[in-house]
C-alpha cells in the first residue's frame, strides 16, 4: 500500500437547488477475486463508481484493470459482490448484465470490419443506425463515412464507431477500456471531447493510461497494483502529485498524447 486510501468525494454533489444529496454509487465492487488456473489476478478488489462523472481505473501494465471490467460483465470467473445501483449482479449472465444497462467498449474496439459504419450501428439500432440523434450530435464525421467498411477506417474512427454503437442503447454505466490507445494526439483530444460530453449524461468507469486525459475528464481515480486497490481519491490531486503518480504508476504527467 503506497498511500492511505481516501474515499472518493464526488458522490456528494450539490443538486436540488444547492442542497447536497449523496447519490447511491452506480457500481459497487466488494472483495472481488478472479483466478485463472493458478493465477490469482484480482485479490479482493473493492471500490465504488460514483453516480456521476468519470472514474479512471489506473495502474501499471498487467495489474488487472481489464480483468476488473470483465469481472463486472461476467466475462471473467469471479467471486465477491458486484452491484449496480445497489442491486447485486454477480450471479447474472453477461447477456442480462449488458441488457440491464452496462455498456462496454472493449480495448480492441471490435467493430465488424466487413460491415459498413451504418451496418455496424444498425446491429444495435436497426431502425435508426447512422440516423440516430446521438450520432449527429457526437459523431458527425461518421455520417460522411456511413457507407465505408469499418475495417478500412482509422483507429480513431473505429473507436468512434465502437463508442457510438454502445451509446445507441440506454446505459446505466459505461465501462470503457483504453479508448485512446494507439491514437495520434489530435484523435486523443477528439475522443476525450466525446467522453467528456457522454459523461454529462452517463457515469463512466474508464481504463486509461494517458494522464493528461485523466486530468482533463476524470473526477475520481482508483489505482490497482497486483490485483488490489492501492489508492482512491480525486483525479486532480493524484495527477498534480508527481511523486505519488510515479510511485503508483511508474510515470508522472506524460508529454506525449494530447487530451
Ligand atoms: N484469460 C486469461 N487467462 C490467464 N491469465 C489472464 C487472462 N486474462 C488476463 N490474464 C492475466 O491477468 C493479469 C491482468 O491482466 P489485465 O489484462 O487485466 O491487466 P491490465 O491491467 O488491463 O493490463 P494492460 O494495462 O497491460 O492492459 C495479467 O497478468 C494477464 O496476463
Amino acid at each position: 500500500m503506497t498511500s492511505p486510501e481516501t474515499s472518493p468525494e464526488t458522490s456528494a454533489r450539490p443538486v436540488d437547488g444547492g442542497h447536497t444529496a449523496v447519490l447511491t454509487p452506480v457500481l459497487t465492487l466488494d472483495d472481488v477475486h478472479v483466478r485463472y488456473g493458478g493465477s490469482h489476478v484480482l485479490q479482493g478488489v473493492t471500490f465504488e463508481v460514483p453516480a456521476t462523472g468519470v472514474t479512471a481505473l489506473l495502474g501499471r501494465n498487467g495489474v488487472g484493470k481489464t480483468t476488473t471490467l470483465k469481472a463486472v460483465l461476467g466475462l471473467a470467473p469471479r467471486t465477491g459482490s458486484i452491484a449496480v445501483r445497489g442491486n447485486p449482479i454477480e450471479t447474472q449472465a453477461t447477456t442480462r448484465i449488458v441488457r440491464d444497462g452496462i455498456g462496454y467498449v472493449p480495448e480492441d474496439r471490435e467493430v465488424f470490419a466487413g460491415l459498413t459504419v451504418d451496418e455496424n450501428l444498425r446491429l444495435v439500432d436497426p431502425e435508426r443506425g447512422i440516423e440516430a440523434p446521438i450520432v449527429r450530435d457526437l459523431f458527425p464525421d461518421l455520417i460522411a463515412r456511413r457507407a465505408q467498411r469499418a475495417g478500412t477506417l482509422s483507429g480513431g474512427q473505429q473507436q468512434m464507431v465502437s463508442l457510438a454503437r454502445v451509446l445507441l442503447r440506454d446505459n446505466t454505466v459505461l465501462l470503457i477500456d483504453e479508448p485512446t490507445k494507439g491514437l495520434a494526439p489530435k484523435l486523443v483530444t477528439e475522443v476525450a471531447d466525446v467522453l467528456a460530453e457522454v459523461a454529462r449524461m452517463t457515469p463512466i468507469l474508464l481504463v486509461e493510461q494517458n494522464l493528461a486525459l485523466v486530468r482533463r475528464i476524470a473526477d475520481t481515480v482508483v489505482v490497482l497494483d497486483a490485483g488490489r486497490v492501492v489508492h482512491r481519491g480525486r483525479a486532480d490531486a493524484l495527477v498534480a502529485d508527481a511523486e505519488l503518480t510515479r510511485g503508483l504508476l511508474g510515470v508522472s504527467m506524460r508529454r506525449e498524447g494530447a487530451a
